[in-house]
């Protein structure tokens, strides 16, 4: 049957929820070029548990399903969602993602709130656009579909919600189905997967399924767990007691491929909010965890806290210009546009620009090159990205072996890491073909 919009109900009497109001603060912030996580800590974070998980739901949802949405609404604003003010086309896009994917919200508070919402932060011309767009699709909801756009990069950038160019490029890599599985996967819920710390593998999942917590076993990273949904991470005894601290298993797959020499000293230049700082820190002695943002620093130092962890420092530095010495290994985990994400980070496919392709690479070789210089003859250089694109891994490596010659490629001895993640002595791990993170590693020994 079809939803009832509550048309008697007097809008002055319809307190706009926080969440409403703190979602669309969140893609406000996001258009200036805030990244996701942090918007939502500042505005999310203030409400209770179940509030927070409405908001996460409303806001990831609606960003992998961008474009879907931006096709239905083509049809139903007039002279197009383009022409209208971006706050409100986002408040529209939020309105109807409510009312086509969010079975527990009832139709009149999708429209009744929005139009609210549009009212309070653009006036009453627009609230009356946005009640008409969104009562429209109400009523349309079962014709809703719009159609499928003739040529197949267009239908695939409205099916599945992804940039047509961003697209483009990973078909000219690997054809269309291989695309097509990436794109799909990137638009799954990503599930949450734990090291243990302090205690082994067997005693943590003790510790997760007394609490209730489903565990699964990690394929590619036996020494992990994978969680079940919905778990209040931070709630948990573990958590608090310091038992363990989250990473994909691609990330995890990095630190174990740098396999850096037992006891040995480690610097990581780019190393917050810490995870693969803390992986490293099981084998060697000491880890000097740089980055170079303070507020940064600072959550790794919190996290370095809570799991008690001894052997790393943290510090404050620029990778460009490093004021640390000579070291036995460098790894550099360099920021980059975080392709491999994208599941994890439903913005980051938006914000992303051509342009990204030029100016971080330009950003990672400096990185590289500074870091080269630091290491002792004999030593480890590990570069790394959660990136799957060639600028940013394969064309960085080749280009600087090219000019270091007294660098040479060399994987970590057999079995270090699965056979299936290593790619002629390089890591690399796709969300198409792994169902993890995206991820890639090269470990380099400089000659004695
Ligand atoms: C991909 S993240 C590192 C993730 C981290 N290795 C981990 O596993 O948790 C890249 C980091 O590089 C840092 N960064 C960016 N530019 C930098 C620079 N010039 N020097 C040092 N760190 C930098 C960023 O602040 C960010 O924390």
């Amino acid at each position: 049957m079809m939803a009832v919009v509550n048309t008697k109900k007097p809008h002055n009497m319809l307190g706009i929820t926080e969440s409403r109001a703190s979602a669309a603060m969140v893609l406000a912030d996001l258009r200036n070029g805030a990244m996701l996580d942090a918007a939502f800590e500042r505005y999310v974070a203030p409400l209770d548990a179940r509030d927070r998980r409405w908001v996460q739901e409303l806001l990831w949802g609606m960003l992998r399903t961008r474009n879907r949405l931006d096709a239905i609404l083509a049809e139903r604003v007039r002279g197009g969602i383009a022409k209208i003010d971006v706050d409100v086309a986002d408040l529209l896009r939020l309105g109807a993602y409510q009312l086509l994917s969010m079975g527990s919200v009832p139709a009149y508070a999708a429209i009744g709130q929005t139009v609210e919402l549009t009212k309070r932060r653009h006036g009453i011309g627009a609230s009356k656009l946005v009640n008409a767009v969104l009562r429209r699709i109400d009523r349309e909801r079962e014709t809703i579909e719009p159609p499928v756009p003739g040529e197949p990069l267009e239908a695939l950038a409205q099916q599945y919600s992804h940039p047509r160019w961003v697209i483009s490029r990973w078909v000219d890599r690997w054809g269309m189905d291989a695309t097509e599985r990436l794109l799909a996967v990137n638009n799954e819920p990503a599930s949450i997967t734990v090291r243990p710390y302090g205690v082994d593998r067997e005693q943590l999942d003790g510790m997760l399924t007394g609490a209730g917590v489903t565990t699964h076993d990690v394929p590619l990273v036996p020494d992990s767990i994978r969680l079940g949904p919905g778990v209040a991470l931070t709630e948990l005894g573990a958590f608090k007691q310091g038992a363990f601290f989250v990473q994909d298993p691609a990330a995890t797959l990095v630190a174990k491929y740098a396999y850096v020499p037992e006891g040995g000293v480690v610097v990581d230049l780019c190393a917050a909010p810490g995870g693969k700082a803390l992986e490293l820190s099981r084998r060697a002695r000491l880890v000097f965890a740089a980055d170079a943002k303070m507020a940064r620093v600072e959550r790794m130092l919190t996290g370095f806290g809570r799991l008690d962890a001894t052997n790393l420092i943290p510090i404050v530095c620029d990778a460009r210009h490093p004021a640390i010495g000579e070291a036995d290994v460098v790894v550099i985990d360099v920021p980059c546009t975080g392709t491999g994400t994208f599941r994890r980070h439903p913005d980051a496919r938006w914000r992303l620009r051509v342009s990204d392709f030029a100016v971080l690479p330009a950003l990672q070789r400096e990185i590289l090159l500074a870091a080269a210089s630091m290491v002792k003859a004999g030593g480890l250089l590990v570069y790394s990205t959660c990136s799957l694109e060639l600028e940013e891994n394969d064309d960085q490596i080749e280009s600087f072996l090219a000019t270091h010659r007294e660098f040479t490629l060399e994987p970590p001895p057999p079995g270090t890491v699965p056979e299936d993640v290593l790619d002629n002595g390089l890591l690399r791990v796709l969300p198409q073909q792994h169902g993890t993170d995206g991820a890639f590693a090269a470990r380099l020994r400089r000659a004695v």
